[in-house]
């Protein structure tokens, strides 16, 4: 088995006539937090697509271990254990913390799961939840209705409904996206507990936030691999400064 979550391998993704990526070759480590960063434009988002099934490559492979994945869509990545949070689309705001977790352990665990996954370590719907609840730092909200929770605890529960499908890999499109700013810190503390035991990819735009959470960060800037390495390695690249940062 390879020691890549991940892989993708000289993937392109053209629009029409247009390069939104180029050769994308790159790997993603089990057990890893890593960072995709670029200016406005630079593919992440497309990227991250390539990666949850969204969008297929129209050249290269995407693996998951040593499995090849390229064709395979979004319903069947899920399942083999690529979870993706999609912001707010996934919460019912009138039903409350615990009902959205319930519902979505019931969706992902026991009517697909069993079929695929060999094996779950929860018993009950409410072990899943019971579970999930602290984790995420939502215990004291389980009976709230989520449409009143703060733009943090929305993001948690987001979390929290992709962790309960207890996924190998967690993609996060902008995980802090419309928070306060005194809501970061404990995001950020939230996201760095949640990736302790799990492979974790992202794409945020605030760079002190990346700095602080990644292992390893992947700087695209016009649809091409720029650089990638260490958010020391990276703040330190002149390349990435002058293409990304504007220094
Ligand atoms: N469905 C599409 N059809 C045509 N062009 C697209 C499509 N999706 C994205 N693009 C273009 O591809 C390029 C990369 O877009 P993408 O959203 O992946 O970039 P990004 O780095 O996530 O940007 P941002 O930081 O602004 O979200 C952009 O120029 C965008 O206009």
């Amino acid at each position: 088995m390879s020691s890549a979550a991940l892989t993708c391998d000289t993937v392109s993704v053209t629009y029409g006539s247009f390069k939104a990526l180029t050769d994308v070759s790159v790997s993603f480590k089990r057990g890893r937090l890593s960072a995709i960063i670029g200016p406005n434009g630079a593919g992440k988002t497309t990227f991250l697509n390539v990666l949850t099934g969204i969008v297929l490559p129209t050249h290269g492979r995407v693996l998951f271990g040593d499995r090849d994945i390229t064709r395979l869509n979004v319903e069947r990545r899920a399942l083999i254990g690529i979870g993706r949070s999609f912001q707010t689309v996934n919460i019912f705001p009138e039903m409350t913390v615990e009902e959205n977790l319930r519902l979505a352990a019931q969706r992902r665990l026991f009517r697909f799961q069993p079929f695929f996954r060999p094996v779950t370590s929860y018993t009950t719907l409410a072990a899943a939840v019971a579970e999930v609840l602290p984790l995420v730092r939502l215990a004291p909200y389980a009976g709230v209705e989520a449409g009143k929770l703060s733009h943090g605890n929305q993001r948690a529960l987001e979390l929290g409904l992709t962790i309960i499908g207890q996924p190998d890999i967690i993609l996060l499109d902008e995980p802090l996206a419309g928070i306060g700013r005194d809501e970061i810190v404990p995001t950020m503390e939230l996201l760095r507990s949640i990736a302790r035991s799990r492979t974790m990819i992202l794409v945020e735009h605030n760079m002190d936030v990346v700095m602080n959470l990644a292992d390893d960060i992947l700087v695209l800037v016009g649809g091409r691999v720029l650089k990638r390495g260490t958010p020391t390695e990276v703040r330190s690249d002149m390349a990435v400064k002058e293409a990304y940062l504007g220094r």
